[in-house]
């Protein structure tokens, strides 16, 4: 990923609309060579149409895609060099699992060892090696989808475009391919565009997210940046399972530094948010940003626990404060906790985040002057 290089893709102002629906608002984005975005958003907000407006298969009304600086206006979808797994799979039907990822091969003529070799070992890796005989129609869902994304790879595209190809496999699965399915794209070296639904394969797969949120970017930025520092409410909201604890407050300041008060206790702020005292704020706590502690301990908050899930990695505890304001406790699985009864909570101040409760734009901390370099 050099500076001089053009991106790979550029996306610029893409505007689409369906009758009056607005699927895309001039979404502008551009992906490094080699670079793996991660395309995130709920349901409906425009992340098929946009990967289908960059395959030339849905033409825009407004805006440009450029791929390799190649404005793509009049290229036909064959000839923009990018492979796709979209997810009505698009197999054909009358060809075994082997022929169909073989496919992008035999069109150019290849055949032999070396072709065999590159399918059963794509196959292997997406653990299909064992239906590759088998028709489309003798698949499971998640089969024909691994199977159309082992085709997109087959042909060695310089730019992949994946429409949530683990969308109908399952849980386990998904895990496992969520580790292995970045190295198998970095291997390949392509830029790809992957969207998902799943903010965890965001994550885990792409170099950077962009969140679509109504055929918007609302961010754009590495894992850590859209998972640490939303930009706004709800894009915190659509990243973390158990969702990010949020809570109507006012934040004050006095001679210690901005705070916010929880169940009349004093929760210090970031330094840096002195600016929103007396703004109407939400309070975003990722869970795990939430511990039990000691009573008397400082910031010690007084809370009734009232239900516990364990999950795998982690448990996770429903507690009320007194105030009856609902606040989930997330700890490492296997760590002591109560499972019931009375409790104490404290809030790791550092990665408590603040929402403007009017826009739900995140407030960031400002620079202070707090380490004594000015009176
Ligand atoms: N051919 C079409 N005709 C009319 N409306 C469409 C068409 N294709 C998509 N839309 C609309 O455009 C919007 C965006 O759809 P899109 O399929 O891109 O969402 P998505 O983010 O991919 O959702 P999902 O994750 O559920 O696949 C939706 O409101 C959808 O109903």
């Amino acid at each position: 990923m050099t500076e001089r290089k053009p991106p790979a893709i550029e996306i610029d102002a893409v505007t689409k609309r369906f009758k009056t629906d607005v699927a895309l608002d001039a979404v502008s984005l551009s992906v490094a060579e080699g670079e793996t975005l991660a395309l995130f958003g709920p349901s409906g907000a425009g992340k098929t149409v946009l990967l289908r407006v960059i395959a030339g298969l849905v033409e825009a009304d407004a805006g440009r895609i450029r791929i390799g600086g190649r404005d793509m206006d009049d290229v036909p979808p064959e000839e923009r060099g990018v492979g796709m797994a979209f997810q009505n799979f698009a197999l054909f039907p009358h060809m075994s699992a082997f022929d169909n990822i073989a496919s992008p091969l035999t069109a150019r003529r290849q055949s032999g060892e070396a072709l065999r070799a590159g399918v059963e070992k794509l196959a292997t890796m997406l653990k299909i090696g064992h239906v590759l005989g088998q028709a489309p129609k003798a698949l499971s869902n998640g089969q024909k989808q691994r199977t159309a994304l082992a085709r997109a790879l087959a042909g060695g595209p310089r730019t992949l475009l994946l429409d949530d190809p683990l969308r109908n496999v399952d849980a386990k699965l998904r895990f496992e391919m969520r580790l292995e399915l970045p190295r198998l794209l970095a291997r390949e070296k392509a830029t790809t565009i992957y969207v998902t639904q799943d903010y965890r394969e965001a994550m885990a797969l792409g170099d950077r997210i962009a969140v679509l949120e109504g055929g918007r970017v609302t961010q754009l930025g590495t894992p850590e940046e859209v998972y640490l520092a939303p930009a706004t409410l709800s894009v915190a909201r659509l990243f973390g399972d158990p969702a990010i604890n949020t809570l109507k407050v006012t934040p004050q300041t006095d001679g210690q530094g901005p705070f916010v008060l929880l169940s009349d206790l004093r929760a210090p702020l970031d330094d840096g948010l002195s600016h929103a005292a007396g703004r109407p704020c939400v309070l975003g706590l990722r869970p795990e940003a939430v511990r039990f502690t000691e009573a008397g301990a400082p910031g010690a908050v007084a809370v009734t626990v009232e239900a516990e899930t364990p999950l795998n990695e982690k448990t996770v505890t429903l507690v009320t404060t007194k105030r009856g304001r609902e606040i989930l406790v997330s700890r490492p699985a296997g760590t002591p906790g109560p499972a019931e009864g009375a409790a104490h909570i404290a809030v790791d101040s550092a990665h408590a985040l603040l929402f403007d409760a009017e826009t739900g734009a995140r407030i960031a901390p400002r620079e202070t002057t707090r380490r004594g370099a000015a009176a």
